[in-house]
Parts: C-alpha cells; sequence; structure tokens
C-alpha cells in the first residue's frame, strides 16, 4: 500500500502526520498501532516520536489522533497539535481552525513567527483538572499540589494534572535535573506500578528567572523527547500557582529541542492554555507498506525536503546561548 506523510517536528519533538481524508486507507487501529510500532522505530529510515493522523471530522475542521511510538493511542499532544494545525490550516487555506482531539475541539491558529522564518502556531490546551481519577494517579485524596509521593521519593515535591493527557511535574535544582532521578523516577511509574496504571509523562522543570523555564520530559509510551508541549504547558501552569510565573503572561519555555511560549488563562475555576511554538516541516515521502507480510515491510519510495529546517537551527542556537547563562 502506498502511503503519503510528511515528517515534521515541534521543538524536534518528531511526527509522521498522514492524512486520511483524501486517501481511502481504510486503517483500522491495529493498523495504526503496528505503522506507529514500525515507522517509528529510530532504527529505520524514518524514525520519529509518533504519529498523527489526520481524520474527517463532523464537528471541526479535522479529527487529529496521536499515537505514541510505542503503538498506544494518547489523549493529546501539543507539539503535533501544532504540526497538525498548520497541516489543516494550510490545505484549507485559512488561518485558523478547529480540531477535534479525543477529548476536546481545540482551537489553532497561524501566529506571528516565535523567531525569524519559523512557522509558528498557537494551539489550546484543554481542559486542565487536577483530578487524581482523570490521569489516575492511585492515592487515597482527590489532588496532588506540591505534594510529596514517598513511595517514589524522599526529596521531590509533585504536582498531578491532566491536560488532559497525563503529566507528573516537579521543579528541580539544577544537580537534580542532571542526575539519574528523573529516568528512575520515570522507568518506574511507566512499567508495572500501582500509583500510575495507564503509566504517566514525567517532566522536571528547572526555574531559570521571571518568565523564563527549563521543561525536560520522559514521555509515556516513548522515552525522553527533545520537548513535549502538554507538558510544556502543563509546567508553565505549575509555576504559575507557585508564584514564579503569572497567569496572562506568555512565559518562554526551554527544551532540548529548542523553546516555545506558554501563557496560563483562568476564567470561572478552569484553566487554559495557549502554547505557540514552531510547526516544521522536514520533508514529504511516500512510502510502499506491505501489511501482509510478517514485520510490516515498508520502502520509501520517493521523499521531497521542505528546506525549514536551517531556519529552525537558528531558533536552537539562540535557545542554546540563552541556557548556557543557568
Ligand atoms: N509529545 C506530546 C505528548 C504525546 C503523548 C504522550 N506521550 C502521552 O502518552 O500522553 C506533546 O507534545 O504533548
Amino acid at each position: 500500500m502506498l502511503i503519503d506523510l510528511i515528517k515534521c517536528h515541534g521543538s524536534h519533538n518528531d511526527f509522521l502526520l498522514i492524512d486520511e481524508t483524501d486517501r481511502d486507507y481504510k486503517f483500522d487501529d491495529f493498523k495504526r498501532r503496528d505503522l506507529a510500532l514500525v515507522l517509528c522505530d529510530r532504527e529505520s529510515s524514518l524514525g520519529a516520536d509518533g504519529i498523527l493522523f489526520i481524520r474527517p471530522s463532523r464537528v471541526a475542521d479535522a479529527q487529529y489522533r496521536i499515537f505514541n511510538s510505542d503503538g498506544t493511542e494518547a489523549s493529546m499532544c501539543g507539539n503535533g497539535l501544532r504540526c497538525a494545525g498548520r497541516y489543516v490550516c494550510e490545505k484549507l487555506d485559512v488561518d485558523e481552525a478547529v480540531i477535534e482531539t479525543m477529548k476536546a475541539n481545540l482551537k489553532v491558529k497561524k501566529h506571528e513567527e516565535i523567531f525569524s522564518d519559523i512557522p509558528t502556531y498557537q494551539v489550546e490546551i484543554s481542559p486542565v483538572t487536577f483530578d487524581l481519577k482523570d490521569l489516575p494517579l492511585k492515592l487515597y485524596q482527590e489532588t496532588l499540589i506540591q505534594e510529596k509521593i514517598p513511595q517514589l521519593s524522599e526529596e521531590l515535591t509533585f504536582t498531578a494534572l491532566s491536560v488532559p493527557n497525563p503529566h507528573l511535574t516537579t521543579v528541580v535544582t539544577k544537580e537534580q535535573l542532571e542526575s539519574n532521578l528523573q529516568t528512575e523516577l520515570s522507568e518506574k511509574v511507566n512499567g508495572p506500578n500501582d500509583l500510575f496504571p495507564d503509566g504517566v509523562n514525567v517532566s522536571f522543570i528547572r526555574i531559570l528567572e521571571r518568565g523564563s523555564i527549563f521543561v525536560s520530559t520522559y514521555e509515556r509510551g516513548v522515552g525522553y523527547t527533545n520537548a513535549c508541549g502538554t507538558a510544556m504547558s502543563a509546567s508553565t501552569l505549575v509555576t504559575c500557582l507557585m508564584g514564579e510565573n503569572e497567569l496572562g503572561q506568555p512565559v518562554n519555555v526551554y527544551n532540548n529541542g529548542g523553546m516555545v511560549q506558554c501563557a496560563v488563562h483562568k476564567e470561572d475555576e478552569t484553566y487554559s492554555i495557549d502554547l505557540i511554538g514552531n510547526a516544521t516541516f522536514v520533508y514529504s515521502a511516500q512510502i510502499d507498506v506491505d501489511f501482509s507480510k510478517e514485520g510490516l515491510l515498508t520502502e520509501i519510495l520517493e521523499q521531497e525536503d521542505f528546506d525549514e529546517e536551517i531556519e529552525y537551527s537558528k531558533l536552537q542556537e539562540h535557545a542554546k546561548k540563552y541556557l548556557s547563562q543557568f
């Protein structure tokens, strides 16, 4: 079967975008899972953190589903939504659109460039809840905001929230960030464990200065990624709750793949977050996939570059230089 795709990224959290609306691929969820497992494999010729499937929607301009590289489906992906948002807006020739995701219909719009010549999109991260049942996190309490989880760590203080995919966040020092703590903790809560039966995205946050944080995320279903959009949004909200940043104000969020901006809004006790950043297209390709063969054989038939990476690398340089001060 011939499949067209676009390799894209948000802060170098990279995805393969497959549009199911024009071509009748007839994928079921087993095929989507198999595609994610095989095409995202870093040993293969493509490799990615996940696959974004664009599909027709009855309630929005398009539907989007995200499969992690381990073949599991996630309810939301912020960096991926910027890429999907750009794809849908350019396809419909509009500057803004509404995308149906697993739990909400979310606004996406073209935004003033975050750095020169970088295609930039703003996406809505919502709904946000602190209810532990939503993650789920199995503790005998309703929420966990700036508290310890003794089963996980004596030294770290955590906040758990869904945006709506599940996140466990902790504010750390430079030494803690550079230690093995995040790996040990993330492997524990993403393996068989009693606290997080569905696993969780684990973020270590460093507060750099007012209006500026660094976030490192070990993603459920993937492992460490260069950045996680929902994690950066959740982390910004946590720093606002701590009084380190302000509601309504854009916060620069640095990550291992660049930087984005997040702004947290609160209306009638309800939070929502704007995530603003690059939506970079790397190349388009056509692949030949043989679903009938054991191990799903793939071959890249055509590949064409978008030439957007050189400009993006300038943003990365700028982010690296800024971070070297801390
Ligand atoms: N990279 C994403 C999040 C992808 C889903 C996540 N791994 C999960 O399973 O919840 C982002 O940019 O938000």
